[in-house]
């Protein structure tokens, strides 16, 4: 396939599906259990409709917002997915500079195939965040998150579902889907001395919303919080001191049966109000998936697999074009419903299609 047969996500999904190597297609693209949540994620997206407006001067758009009191140009940023040299020999320094051409986040997983110096050195004046979890031995993540911040990562991600890592079938089935030719760059130095016994079990399960008052204790970073599905939690997160949140459920990959992450938006969005920004990821795969998110109420929106399948077709220019895509996408949807700008994205123009049943 050459790039103009690549026209919507699902071509790049469909072109890594046809030329990558079943156990790393299948390592990227699957979710855990029976993959219900999986397809909700996709499917929760077309129960809701676009209310259109029209006649109101949309000659001049721009998607240009503040998130943490900093512009990105596009709302539409790049969730942390490990291991992206198994889709693409540049792999995350490709998809950082890809985000730092189009002005939007990059986060960087902390199973990272590339270190934190070299992924700063290839997109020096984009926006980092660093993705972090909350290590049996507290002292790693205060290691890596002190050099985060040196080298001007500007958030750090603690992702939150994590206890133990979610059943996985290809895992479970391959192994681990590390090629003996890629190294965890990042926690490499941890593994090699045993102070990490093995990359799945990298994390604290008796960890409680204390340690977020010991995060902010040893950086200054604002603190994300990724993973939330509930208002309980969230209102605990933002008692605990968090900056945001980001609703997500690991690409549904720890836990079958929870709610796809629009569903869990609009709970979450009334729950914290202005308190902190909220944002979310999960089964975003059209401009108008991310124009629905915008209108349920999230300040932006983040996409994981996406930014495999065009870092496998053609490194950082894949990367680059399924940004594109997607803001092109969302442009057509803000232009032909009314909305010159994203605070035009209000809450009337997204709705559950349960509402035309009722009339
Ligand atoms: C291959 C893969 C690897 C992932 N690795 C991480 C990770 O290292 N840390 C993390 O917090 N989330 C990880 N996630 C979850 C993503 O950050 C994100 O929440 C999810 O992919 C969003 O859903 P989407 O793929 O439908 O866009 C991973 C997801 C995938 C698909
Ligand atoms: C041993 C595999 C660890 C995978 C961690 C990355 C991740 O979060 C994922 O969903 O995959």
């Amino acid at each position: 396939m050459t790039t103009n047969n690549l026209i919507r996500i699902k071509d790049y999904e469909a072109n890594a599906k046809k030329l990558l190597p079943k156990a790393a297609f299948e390592f990227f693209g699957e979710g855990t259990g029976h993959e219900d949540t999986l397809k909700n994620n996709l499917e929760s997206y077309k129960r809701y409709r676009i209310r259109p407006r029209y006649l109101r001067n949309v000659e001049q758009r721009t998607m240009r917002k503040k998130i943490l009191g900093k512009d990105v140009a596009i709302p539409i940023g790049l969730s942390p997915t490990a291991i992206q040299k198994l889709a693409h020999k540049d792999g995350e320094c490709a998809a950082a500079k890809a985000a730092e051409e189009l002005g939007t986040i990059y986060i960087l997983s902390l199973h990272s195939t590339s270190t934190m110096e070299e992924v700063t050195q290839a997109a020096p004046k984009g926006r980092k965040w660093l993705q972090c979890y909350i290590f049996k031995v507290r002292e790693v993540a205060q290691e890596i998150i002190n050099t985060a911040e040196r080298l001007g990562f500007e958030g750090i991600v603690l992702t939150v579902d994590f206890p133990v890592l979610g059943s996985r079938n290809i895992i479970a089935q391959y192994g681990h889907p590390l090629p003996y030719y890629l190294k965890k760059a990042i926690l490499e130095k941890y593994l090699d001395s045993g102070i990490i016994s093995n990359s799945a079990e990298v994390t604290d399960p008796s960890a409680d919303w204390s340690c977020i008052k010991w995060l902010k204790s040893i950086t200054k970073l604002p603190i994300i919080a990724k993973g939330i599905l509930t208002a309980e939690d969230a209102i605990l997160a933002v008692e605990a001191g968090v900056s945001a949140i980001l609703v997500s459920n690991h690409g549904a990959r720890q836990l079958d049966g929870v709610p796809s992450t629009i569903e869990s938006l609009p709970e979450i969005v009334s729950a914290v109000g202005d308190k902190v920004e909220v944002y979310v990821d999960g089964g975003i795969r059209d401009g108008t998936d991310v124009f629905k998110a915008l209108g349920l109420g999230a300040k932006m929106v983040f996409i994981g697999r996406p930014i495999v399948w065009g870092l496998f077709h053609n490194g950082e220019q894949g990367v680059k074009n399924v940004l594109t895509i997607l803001r092109n996408e969302l442009d057509k949807a803000m232009a032909i419903s009314g909305c010159a700008g994203l605070d035009d994205i209000t809450k009337d123009k997204v709705i559950h299609e349960s509402h035309y049943s009722k009339i």
